[in-house]
């Protein structure tokens, strides 16, 4: 990177941070994830700097079933990631200080050919985790989980996944398409990618074609913690049922925005009344502070069907949750958020 240019980035721990909003507007200049350097910046440093957790674009939706438009969901991500900041006192952690993080940009995926966008996003993505960077990828519609979890399991072996998700995602074609966004994770389970002992959904709800749908789903190994669930146990038992599950494997956590309710995340292609609130859901995943994270992908979101960046800011704040979570790393104390620390609020 430019060293003149340093002094316009928050830099701790030598890891090279965001654009430092009190010297450049934070509504100036190109996107990135949170502002963060781009990771041909980092490398253009020289061969020592490597990102250790990687942003990465998908502007994929060939795979929709109802509404298109989450091939321009990451860069409405990154958009609407301006307003980020450092420190994060929900978890207590710096998380671009504590790993260096960076935006890989945009896959370059076909958008005609459905198979072969995913033999791109398994190789681009097996790339950039090639000396061990960690993957938070932003879609794109679901279908492009399944090329994560290929690239994924060929490293660490069948994972553990925890997906956030109105929907099962667990159907087996949709006129006669084996790969599409309401697919991948029956053929995950297919394929073998999955560790069918720790597999979850979060955030069930909404019509199914028929009750095989649900036996189906369990036969890969699914267990449900549904919507209502959410709200009738509350979010620390959920927290406690999805850790006791999960253990210390290796986890994938792959969240579909519409598992949020669509009054909290209206631009998404297939949205379902009865759902989380952003608070419930961003809580559930700083709940996994310590899990062996391992990647994380954020889908579904399509921008068209967005107001005021509802969803865009609601996405933003899932990507940083997460990164925080990798940043903390595996085995990093559960702790809790910094508020209360100098005896300022209630329920700490
Ligand atoms: N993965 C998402 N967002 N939706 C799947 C819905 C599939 C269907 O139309 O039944
Ligand atoms: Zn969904
Ligand atoms: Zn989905």
């Amino acid at each position: 990177m430019n060293p003149e240019r340093e002094i316009e980035r928050v830099i701790e721990n030598d890891n090279v941070g965001p654009v430092n909003a009190a010297l450049v507007p934070r509504y100036a200049g190109p996107a990135t994830f949170a502002r963060l350097p781009r990771l041909d910046e980092l490398t253009g440093a020289g061969a020592e700097a490597k990102a250790d957790i990687v942003v990465v674009g998908v502007p994929f939706d060939t795979g929709v079933s109802y509404r298109p438009g989450a091939r321009f969901g990451a860069n409405h991500v990154r958009e609407s990631s301006r307003l980020l900041r450092p420190f994060n006192p929900a978890q207590n952690v710096s998380p671009f200080a504590a790993a260096q993080v960076a935006d890989a940009g945009d896959v370059a995926v076909n958008p005609f050919d459905i198979e072969a966008a995913l033999g791109t996003v398994d190789e681009a993505a097996t790339a950039l985790m090639a000396d061990g960077a960690r993957l938070v990828t932003i879609g794109g519609d679901h279908t492009i989980a399944l090329p994560l979890l290929r690239a994924n399991a060929r490293r660490h072996g069948p994972v553990a996944l925890l997906h956030f998700d109105a929907h099962l995602d667990t159907w087996d074609t949709y006129f006669g398409a084996a790969y599409t966004h309401g697919t991948p994770f029956r053929r995950a389970f297919e394929e073998g990618l999955l560790d069918t002992d720790a597999l979850c959904h979060v955030g069930t709800r909404g019509p199914l074609y028929g009750t095989a749908d649900l036996a189906d789903d369990a036969r890969f190994g699914f267990g449900i913690v549904t919507s209502t669930d959410v709200f009738r146990l509350g979010v620390d038992a959920v927290v406690t049922l999805l850790r006791e599950r999960v253990g210390d494997r290796p986890l994938y956590v792959s969240v579909d925005i519409d598992v949020l309710d669509p009054a909290h995340a209206p631009g998404t292609g297939t949205p379902e009344a009865g759902g989380m609130t952003s608070r419930e859901l961003l809580e559930i995943l700083r709940g996994l502070r310590g899990m062996n994270l391992i990647g994380a992908d954020v889908v579904e979101v399509s921008p068209p069907y967005d107001h005021a960046e509802l969803t865009g800011i609601a996405a933003a704040h899932v990507v940083y949750d997460l990164i925080s979570v990798l940043a903390l790393g595996a085995g990093a104390a559960p702790g809790g958020p910094a508020y209360g620390e100098a005896g300022t609020t209630y329920g700490n």
